[in-house]
């Protein structure tokens, strides 16, 4: 469904995505693991069409990646893409205007299942609560492909329940998930597939039962062996 080709970025005499050929489907939670600067980000902006790469293609459902996907496909950035005057549910009001599939009922819900209020100012919130809004406004829409840039970063453990169940909620058979984190044991409750990825290069993509039940090793002793000195990124 989701599927990049030889796919590469440069930033100057940095590759940040080194050929990385990969595909993933619906009824998943990908998480997608590695050191800063693996280039997570950088696939995930590329398969939102909207980093365009130097060479290599991503294709939804078969067809190049672009303005038509964008309708389908949800990504939440690390970076901030609303004004902090607003008011949360002016920032909602904001996506229903954007995106044809957002649903204000579906946002309001969630903002009471984690605990937000939608009268208060973007200004006046916390940064879990921020991170929570976020979360709600992505996932408020009504895409096949959810795509969320590090959700659990700097998140305390209440906040990091609700946007667990938020995401949980959402993962349903026909949506795909991709979400990246430095958190793995985290992760490794949400996800069923792992996608490791180091410094641009692609290494594996796992199903995580199955890793678990034949080389018997969790996501988080993966990640050890491929990137470790011993220790898992916090
Ligand atoms: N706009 C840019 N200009 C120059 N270099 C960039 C740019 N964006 C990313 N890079 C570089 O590309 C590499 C991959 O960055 P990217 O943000 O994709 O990694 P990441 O795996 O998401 O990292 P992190 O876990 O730290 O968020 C890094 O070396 C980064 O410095």
């Amino acid at each position: 469904m989701l599927e990049s080709r030889e796919l590469t970025k440069k930033f100057g005499a940095k590759t940040a995505v080194d050929n990385v050929s990969l595909s993933m489907e619906p009824g998943h939670v990908y998480a997608m693991l590695g050191p800063n600067g693996s280039g997570k980000t950088t696939w995930m902006k590329m398969a939102a069409g909207l980093v365009k790469p130097t060479s290599g293609e991503v294709f939804f459902n078969g067809n190049p990646v672009g303005i038509e996907s964008r309708k389908d496909v949800a990504y939440m950035s690390t970076e901030p893409y609303f004004y902090d005057w607003m008011t949360i549910e002016a920032a909602g009001k904001y996506y229903s205007d954007f995106f044809e599939d957002f649903s204000m009922e579906n946002f309001l819900i969630m903002l009471r299942e984690m605990d937000l209020n939608e009268k208060d100012k973007i200004r006046t919130l916390s940064s879990g609560m921020v991170a929570k809004m976020k979360i709600a406004l992505t996932l408020a829409r009504n895409a096949k492909v959810y795509m969320l840039d590090e959700p659990f970063n700097g998140i305390d453990l209440l906040a990091r329940d609700e946007i667990r169940a938020a995401i949980l909620k959402a993962a349903t058979p026909e949506k795909l998930l991709l979400l990246s984190s430095h958190l793995v044991e985290e992760m490794e409750a949400i996800a069923d597939r792992a996608v490791f990825i180091r410094k641009g290069v692609l290494i594996e993509v796992r199903d995580l039962e199955e890793m678990r039940e034949v080389d018997g090793v969790s996501m988080a002793d993966r990640y050890r062996a491929i990137f470790g000195h011993g220790e898992v990124e916090a």
